[in-house]
């Protein structure tokens, strides 16, 4: 199966469950996994097929910062809804990590398959 990759997209966006987190910025690091047929795109080398990188990047960016959301799994639903219903992906691997969450671990995260 073809896929777009896209690793480490970090989004600053006011996200937690405890009241202390409704009033800063934390970073959100996402890898997202898409599949994607890459053949027509690289048949004809023409952007009109291929599945934007830069254009689901800042798609994401502003859906996940456009309210505040308590649950990282939110995130990795919303991001997973969208990328089906508005790129057309038929299937998708959303990763969301949470770095600095528990100061003990490097990164905390969940990680989510969907498909249509
Ligand atoms: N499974 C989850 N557990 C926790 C989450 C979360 O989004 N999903 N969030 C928090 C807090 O917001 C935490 O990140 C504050 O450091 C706790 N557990």
């Amino acid at each position: 199966m073809d896929k777009v990759l896209i690793r480490q997209l970090r989004i600053d966006t006011v996200i937690g469950v405890y009241e202390w987190e409704k009033n800063i910025h934390q970073s959100l690091f996402l890898d997202l996994d898409m599949a994607w047929d890459n053949r027509p795109a690289a048949a004809t080398d023409n952007y009109q097929y291929a599945l934007c990188y830069e254009t689901v990047s800042n798609r994401l960016t502003k859906l996940v910062t456009e309210k505040p959301i308590e649950l990282i799994e939110t995130v990795a639903e919303r991001v997973a809804e969208c990328l089906l219903s508005e790129f057309r992906v038929s299937w998708v691997k959303v990763v969301v990590m949470k770095p600095g969450a528990v100061p003990s671990a490097s990164s905390v995260g969940v990680e989510i398959e969907r498909s249509r």
